[in-house]
């Protein structure tokens, strides 16, 4: 049977989604599905992960019956998948011993300001390419094993696997308990703080130090790998499918957006906002908060790396003004509602509902909104939710070109927020640069598919997939330079203001 396309899973912080594609990265068909989240306490964010795997099988499945396509014309799966959520779980039932620990989660507080206390900072930075936060998975890990009961025993006796979800989707997709293979892609290792981020292998100094047993980790190979990580065993399917490679979401958008020249970046705006610039096979630290991460691996080819802005709250937001205040029905709302007023009304509004990413890595930071008077109404609440993602982008591409000396001269695009018209131009103007958004804004999942088809040769380079970019549209900056920075100097006002909250 031919093998036309190539399957994406692309499992995110909101929802989880297969597409197909054919082999021109044209998208074929989608299903999507959202999942729960759980706030069990103020600043913890949980997801099941028994959900999340359910979730997967049956958006595969509804892919295939719905195209009415045989699994067996699906070349090769792809997975990528919200970085940095944590999960461990039985290797011989597969029962997760708790639920997946999401990015966002700030309970590990206590012991990132332990490990910086004590003068650890530099020596993860260097280890890693990361600052010591709540964020990356490591100290999500230690949790598990220190307040979970049974965990460390099983851990010890080999019985407790870790996974980033890429890794957990692997062993369930390959058979589970019945030889389910425990992997993950150098990209999401190296979200996990436990990387050696030059050697590219787990990092025994710092397993010990946090005291986490090797045995409990994946074995780490390449994004795109020619050996395959295995195939599907799912009873559904009468075929067994190679599984190809697998990306951090983030990553996956990059390679996606055909960002393969040092020097070529993306911004992804979902739940939050991740922008990468490829810096290529050679590692740059940063001096400005930005994070170093592996950015691709394709087989034996050296690793490529970028430097990362990652932004906690952007779509978040929208999501908090819907869910929690009310003032919009769906996400879409958000628009109209802000261009119900003719600017922000001087209202600033600082989502640090996680503490502060990039470039701050601030935890004790908590969401504020300024400047308000008796003037300002929904209307300008919405404009300044919209407006935060824009500044927050500003924040990282400043701290970027410092950092590389690179001069960004256009930004591409992606992500859900991008058919959001109002804020691509106020992106596009507060940054002074052209915005420009692709013909397919399902980057993610295109760059998993990318990963898989390479793997299988599919595809066979990197040319002919930067054939199949195409523009949609863009957007060119219209504002006047006073403008701009007054605009822009309030926002760090308002930064200001939003750090020291935490404990208060
Ligand atoms: N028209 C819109 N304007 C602004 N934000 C939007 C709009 N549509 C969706 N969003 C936001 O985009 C996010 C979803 O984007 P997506 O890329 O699917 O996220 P993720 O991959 O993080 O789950 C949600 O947070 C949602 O609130
Ligand atoms: O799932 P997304 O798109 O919100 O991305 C989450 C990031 O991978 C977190 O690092």
């Amino acid at each position: 049977m031919e093998k036309k396309f190539v399957g994406a899973i692309d499992q995110g912080t909101t929802s989880t989604r297969f597409i197909i594609f054919d082999r021109f990265g044209n998208p074929v068909e989608k299903s999507q599905i959202e999942h729960k989240q759980i706030f069990p306490k103020p600043g913890w964010v949980e997801h099941d992960p028994v959900e999340i795997w359910e979730n997967t099988k049956f958006v595969i499945r509804d892919v295939i019956e719905r195209k009415g396509i045989s699994p067996c014309e699906i070349a090769s799966i792809g997975i990528t998948n919200q970085r940095e959520t944590t999960i461990v779980w039985d290797k011989n039932t597969g029962k997760p011993f708790y639920n997946a620990i999401v990015w966002q989660d700030t309970r590990t507080k206590d012991g990132v300001e332990k490990l910086i206390k004590d003068g650890f900072d530099d020596w993860f930075r260097i280890k890693t390419g990361l600052p010591i936060s709540t964020y990356f998975s490591a100290l999500k890990l230690k949790w598990i094993l220190e307040n979970v009961s049974f965990v460390k025993e099983e851990a010890n006796k080999g019985n407790a696997l870790f996974g980033t979800i890429d890794t957990y989707l692997i062993w369930l997709l390959t058979g589970g308990p019945n030889g389910g293979k425990h992997i993950t892609d150098v990209t999401n290792a190296s979200r996990t703080m436990l990387l050696n981020i030059e050697k590219l292998e787990w990092d025994e100094e710092i397993l010990k130090i946090l005291d986490i047993p090797l045995g409990m980790l994946p074995e780490i190979r390449p994004s795109s790998d020619p050996n395959l990580y295995g195939f599907t065993k799912l009873d559904f399917l009468n075929c067994e499918i190679p599984i190809g490679g697998a990306l951090g979401d983030q990553q996956a958008a990059l390679v996606g957006q055909t960002c393969f020249a040092v020097g070529e970046a993306k911004n992804t705006y979902g739940t939050g906002c991740f922008l990468l610039l490829n810096t290529g096979s050679n590692l740059v630290r940063s001096r400005s908060g930005l994070l170093t991460t592996v950015a691709y691996k394709f087989g034996k080819n050296p690793p490529y790396y970028a430097l990362e802005g990652s932004i906690a709250i952007t779509g978040a937001l929208v999501q908090w003004l819907r869910d929690n205040l009310k003032i919009i029905n769906k996400s879409s709302d958000i628009e109209e509602l802000a261009r119900s007023v003719p600017d922000n009304g001087g209202v600033y509004f600082v989502p640090a509902f996680s503490g502060l990413f990039a470039p701050y890595w601030r935890t004790d930071a908590r969401g504020v909104i300024i400047g308000l008077t008796r003037y300002a109404n929904r209307g300008h609440i919405a404009r300044a939710a919209l407006e935060a993602t824009a500044f927050q982008t500003k924040d990282v591409i400043d701290a970027m070109e410092h950092d590389s000396n690179i001069k960004l001269e256009v930004l591409k695009v992606d992500g859900g927020m991008v058919v959001n018209e109002l804020l691509m131009q106020f992106q596009s103007d507060i940054l002074s640069v052209p915005v420009v958004r692709p013909k397919v804004i399902e980057t993610t999942a295109l760059g998993a598919s990318y990963v898989a088809g390479l793997a299988v040769k599919l595809f066979t380079s990197e040319e002919e997939l930067r054939k199949n970019w195409a523009v949609d549209k863009i957007w060119t900056p219209n504002m006047d330079e006073n403008t701009r920075n007054n605009l822009y100097k309030r926002w760090l006002r308002a930064i200001e203001k939003s750090l020291n909250l935490a404990d208060e």
